[in-house]
């Protein structure tokens, strides 16, 4: 059996792996399926940084192949804010939806063409014994007045993409996994994977 494990507690980026993963036939576990773990402490300052201690935190613990997400929103009018504190950007515990309040207060009368904003997907695969590398995905877009849809998770309510004329939540997951950040951090993992998981499945 292939398997994948995700270090992540988060449970849309969770089904959004599986979404990805099961046509291939690989099994996705994340750490919802160790709810032991502890949360990784994100003490890097950039979506690289933390991406690989999230991975290496994990592959260390199970002494597997592991993969890491850091993800965000980057808003141009916000000089790149909310960027790698977009999961906390309202404080702790962590709340999507004060974060969205949050960032709609902050762009008040802010026009749409100024609006401009992007999702930024860090992903770092950590192999034991050897050291953890990155890929990252970009996803282009602008920052909505009001939440449309109801798909996704976090900022994807807000978040409106040119390219369908709708917001990320209005996407069928489907949809959001062919132009998503992830998806096309992922993208550039693909041709590596296969190896990737042979090894890990004879390990
Ligand atoms: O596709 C997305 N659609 C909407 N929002 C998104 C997306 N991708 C990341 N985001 C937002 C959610 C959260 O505010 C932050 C990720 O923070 P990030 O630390 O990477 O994840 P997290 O703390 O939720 O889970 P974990 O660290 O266990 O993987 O960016
Ligand atoms: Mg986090």
């Amino acid at each position: 059996m292939k398997e994948v494990i995700i270090a992540t507690k988060n449970p849309g980026k969770a089904r959004e792996f599986e979404h990805i993963f099961s046509p291939r036939g690989i099994v996705v576990k994340t750490l919802l399926d160790f709810p032991e773990f502890p949360e990784v402490e994100e003490t890097g300052t950039t979506f690289e940084e933390n991406a690989i201690l999230k991975a290496e935190a994990v592959s260390k613990a199970l002494n597997k192949m592991v993969i890491g997400d850091d993800s965000g929103l980057m808003i141009d009018a916000l000089e790149g804010r909310p960027g790698i504190y977009s999961a906390r950007y309202a404080g702790e515990p962590k709340n999507d939806e004060n974060n969205i309040d949050k960032v709609l207060s902050e762009l008040t009368g802010v026009p749409a063409e100024k609006r401009t904003a992007r999702f930024y997907c860090a992903l770092a695969v950590a192999v034991p014994g050897q050291e953890a590398f990155t890929v990252s995905g970009t996803c282009e877009g602008r920052i909505l007045e009001e939440r449309r849809g109801t798909n996704g998770f976090g900022y994807d309510p807000v978040f409106f993409v040119p390219e369908k004329g709708v917001a990320m939540a209005e996407l069928s997951s489907d949809e959001k996994n062919k132009i998503s950040h992830r998806a096309n951090a992922l993208m550039k993992l693909d041709e590596m994977l296969d190896s990737l998981l042979e090894r890990a499945e004879r390990s």
